[in-house]
This record gives structure tokens, sequence and C-alpha cells, in this order.
């Protein structure tokens, strides 16, 4: 980085004399007011035609070229670039410098977007260091450059020779969501780590240079006002990610722990029957969506896949180009997707918010292959389907999400989430994380809030009397283990799947983050959101 200006002195003799191109006791507008002053006595005795040529000689386009004539001549005897030396000083984050590697020239490598270097227009990437503050930097490692620098007090002066042809920057400005994490302290590729901009999986990024193939230049959006920082390209990030790849061992996975035990068996009378409602403003709601087996089969099915995809995350693209989208009141209402660990309140959540209002919040009806019970209506609790109709919507790609539960199949078809969606309802329902992909279409358009636990201290406070539904019981009270579990499997949540979540509720208080929930919804459907731009381009096919 170049460091400069470091203190507020006032420009010293040099920076004076460098920044002054042209003499004006000398050169051709010395010679022009001579002449006007000749012409000024012929001018008093009315001669014939010396007002015209008076005028003409005092006219200030003529004045004005002249100045650059003398400007010209100076630089071409000084062989250099004083036009460059009427900066008094570049910005302490401004530009990168680089050593050229068949001339060992030092020349400007980037100049940073937002610094004072870029905002002067007088620095460009390309051009020549020849000297600062006087001393010569031929032959001198970048290093040392920066070392001139760093001991230099008050204004710092350059001479540099310029690009022959100075970058034009045409690019149109994109955003990014970007779909990892960077720290430029651990990256020893970087080509400046201070200039290097660290992000989050998830992090929204304006990226305002793409000319170099390896480092572009972002800002967050959460910092517009910053000068931007250098990010890896999505070609370098993508190299990374494969170098990666190959060079991890093929690990079974054996760090996230599976809240499954497959070879267990069931007692099927702790596990109760599926039948559940709710009472809500003086009525009886039978609300689909909630049935314990479903669940159930959802987390045995889904917490394979967690691990499955642990690896398979790692080479997703790095960054996804986004945009603000705004829902049109006669748009379909956004999905809703709930996501969170087992036992964090997601069900509970969701049941709440349907429940008031029911007109208006509605899960989709899952289907089933097994059997109906007495009391079930088909399509209210499910859609009782044979198995064959069902694997035949799993391999259509029909299918949300699918698990397996005591020899039945369930799942959340497509259709059943549109069919809520086109009657103007917002459709809630909760997935696994993995399952976050397969719903992001531009037909659904999905919100994902991620309802994440809060500490285990204040969880042993507030879930004191709460129950939580295993393979083995269903109103079993929560254990510090279990807590424990929830929060490990929370953060293994965000670690992998962050990138994915619009919004984050911690659910501490329950009539909290309802009200949280209620509000988030509210801003998912009315107000702008960055989402893929593929999302929202006319011709996109989901
Ligand atoms: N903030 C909270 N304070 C107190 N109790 C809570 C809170 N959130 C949820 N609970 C209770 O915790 C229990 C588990 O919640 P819930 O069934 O919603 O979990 P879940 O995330 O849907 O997980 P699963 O699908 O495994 O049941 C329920 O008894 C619920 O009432």
């Amino acid at each position: 980085m170049i460091q400069s200006n470091k203190g507020a002195d006032p420009p010293n003799k040099k920076d004076m004399k460098l920044s002054t191109a042209t003499n004006p006791g000398n050169g051709l507008p010395q010679i022009l007011r001579l002449v006007l002053q000749e012409l000024d006595l012929f001018y008093r005795r009315d001669v014939a035609g010396v007002c015209l040529l008076y005028n003409l000689l005092r006219s200030p386009w003529l004045q004005a070229l002249l100045k650059v004539y003398d400007c010209l001549q100076e630089f071409k005897e000084k062989k250099l670039v004083p036009a460059m030396l009427h900066t008094q000083a570049l910005s302490h984050e401004g530009a990168t410098i680089k050593r050229h590697e068949m001339t060992g020239d030092i020349l400007v490598a980037r100049v940073i977007h937002g610094g004072l270097a870029e905002r002067s227009g007088l620095l460009y990437a390309g051009d020549k260091l020849v000297e600062v503050n006087g001393i010569s930097v031929e032959g001198l490692d970048p290093e040392q450059v920066i070392h001139i620098l760093a001991m230099s007090r008050g204004t710092i002066m350059f001479k540099v020779v310029p690009a022959l042809d100075p970058p034009v920057n045409s690019q149109k400005m994109v955003y990014v969501r970007a779909m990892l994490e960077y720290w430029p302290q651990e990256d020893p590729s970087i080509p400046c780590v201070d200039a290097g901009l660290p992000f989050q999986k998830g992090d929204i990024l304006q990226i305002v240079d793409q000319k170099d193939a390896l480092w572009w230049q972002a800002r967050k959006i959460s910092d517009l006002g910053t000068c931007a920082g250098l990010i890896p390209s999505s070609h370098l990030l993508k190299r990374k990610q494969r170098a990666f790849w190959w060079s991890q061992p093929c690990q079974p996975y054996s760090h996230l722990k599976s809240t499954m035990i497959d070879d267990m068996k069931i007692d099927e009378k702790c596990v109760e029957a599926d039948k559940e409602e709710f009472v809500g403003h003086g009525q009886k709601f039978f609300v689909a969506g909630f049935r314990r087996s479903m669940r159930l089969s959802r987390r045995r099915c889904h917490l394979g896949q967690l691990r499955a995809s642990a690896r398979c995350s790692v080479v997703g693209a790095p960054y996804e180009e986004v945009v603000k989208y705004q829902r049109c009141p006669s748009d379909k209402p956004r999905l809703i997707v709930l996501v969170g660990p087992s036992g964090v309140g997601v069900n509970e959540l969701r049941r709440r918010l349907i429940e008031l209002n029911p007109d208006h919040f509605q899960s989709a009806v899952p289907h089933t292959t097994r059997s109906k019970k007495s009391y079930e209506v088909n399509g209210r609790e499910y859609h009782y389907v044979s198995k064959e109709t069902f694997e035949s919507l799993m391999y259509g790609h029909r299918m949300l999400e699918y698990g397996e539960y005591k020899g039945h199949l369930y799942g959340t078809s497509l259709d059943a989430v549109k069919a809520v969606l086109e009657e103007g309802k917002v459709c809630v329902m909760d997935l696994e994380p993995q399952d976050i992909q397969v719903a992001r279409t531009h037909e659904l358009k999905p919100y994902v809030i991620f309802i994440k636990p809060s500490n285990i201290s204040c969880m042993k406070h507030s879930r004191k009397n709460a129950k939580m539904i295993t393979d083995y019981f269903v109103d079993m009270k929560f254990k510090d283990e279990d807590l424990q579990e929830m929060e490990n499997l929370a953060q293994k949540m965000e670690t992998q799947f962050g990138q994915f979540f619009d919004h984050v509720i911690i659910n501490d208080i329950l009539e909290d983050a309802s009200a949280q929930l209620l509000s988030a919804i509210q801003q998912a459907q009315e107000e702008p959101q960055w989402v893929p731009a593929t999302w929202v381009s006319s011709d996109t096919e989901s």
C-alpha cells in the first residue's frame, strides 16, 4: 500500500517548485504581454485595424493555448511528467505497487476505488514510479519503496511516468452474495494483505473492478462509504477450492455428530398418533405439515445428508450475483422457509404464526405413502399416495423434501407449496438446511429464516417446562446435553449453510421470537431484498 500524507504539513518548497509547471517570467505569455503593451500605444492613437488585432491577442482562448504550449515545452525539456507531480500527496489507502518481472520497474499495480489516488484522477495502474520525495526508486524492491514511504513525514511527492493507455473502467457495477468466508490475513497469495477485504458467508458485496482476472476490488454494501478492498476473483477462488478439495483426505465426517441412532428399535407406543390440531379464533384448525412422523422422518433422512453435503458445498460457486427485488403486491407471496436445529422451536414458531392469522399464513399439505386413518381427510392432513406415485414425484424432482419413517415415505411436494402461494397465502414451511438449494427457484423466491438457539444458560431457564420429541419419546424434558447438542448443530448449520440465510432469529423468549418472525416475514414480502439475479431476469426458468 502506498502510504502518504501522514501529517497536515503545508507543501514544502520542493512541492511548490514541482507543482509550478510554467514560469510567468519566460516564454510566450511574456512575449504576448510585451506585444500587447506595444499595441496599446497604437490602439490609443486609433490606428486602423489595430483594434481587431488587439482584441484577438487579448482573447482568453489564445492566452489559454499559450499556457498549454508553455507547459508542454517544459514537459519536453524535463522529459518526465510534471503534470503528475501537481498532486500534493496520495492517499494512505490509495494504491498498491509491484515490480515488473522483466524490467524491474516499480509500477502502480492497482489504484484502489474510493481512495484518494483514484479520486484525484492522477494515478493509474501501470504508471511507473520513478522517485519518492526526490529519492530514485530505480532498482529497489517494492518493500524498500514502502519503507521510504513509511519513513516520510508530511506531503509525499511521487514522480511517475504515466502508463501509455490508462485503463478505462467501463465495467458495470455488480453485486454478489459471498458463498464462503474470506480472511486476507490467512491468504499468503494476496498481493497486498492491507488492501484485502475480509468477508463472511452471506455478505453482499459490491464489485467495483474486475479488470484483474485474479483480484477484484469490492466493498461491503453495509460499508459503501469506505474505499474498496481486494478480494479473490471467482476464477481464483474456484481454483483454490479445487486445490483444497484434492488436498483433503476422504473423511467419514465423524466431526458431525448425528442425533440419530440407527440401530435402536423404536418403541411404537412412545411415538403417539400423528393427529395434531389446535384451536384458534374460536375455531378448530387442522394444520398440515406438523405430523410427528413427518418431522421424525425428515430428521432421520437428512441428518445423513448433512454429513454428505459437508464436502459437496466446498465446490459451489464462490459468489452468487444478486439484485434488489421488490415484490409487487400482485405477485405471488414469497415462500418462507424456517431452518433450525431439532428442538429449537421451528414448529412452535410456525404454529403460532399460522394461529395468529390462518387466512394469511399456511403450511403445505405433505404427501405420505402410509394409509389414511379413519379420522383423517385426504388432502387435509396428507395427500395419501402409493409408493410408486411418491417415487415418481421424487425422481421427477417434484419433491422439495422427503424422508422415510417406519417404512413409509413422507415429503412436501412443489405443487403443494405452489397451491398455497397461488391462493395468495404465505406458505411457511420448515426445511433441513441441505434442502434449501432445491427450493431456491425464481418461482418460489424463498426467504430463509434461521431459528437459532440462545445460549445454554438462557435456554435452561426458558426451556424449563418445554418438551421435545425424539424417536423414542414424545414429550421429554430437555436435558443439558440436548441443549448442548442443539447449540452444536446450530453452529454447524450456520458454518455450512449460513450463506443461504436471509435472516436470523434467536429464539429465547418465545413471544419476542414470534414477533420478530412476523416482522421478518412482512419485510420479506413488502420490502426490497437481495435475491439471486437469475430469479428476476425476464427469461428465467426455474
Ligand atoms: N423460546 C421458547 N421458550 C420455551 N419453550 C420453547 C421455546 N421455543 C420452543 N419451545 C418449546 O420447545 C419444544 C420444542 O419445540 P419445537 O417442537 O417447535 O421444536 P422444533 O424446532 O420444531 O424441533 P422438532 O421438529 O425436532 O420438534 C416445544 O415444547 C416448544 O413449545
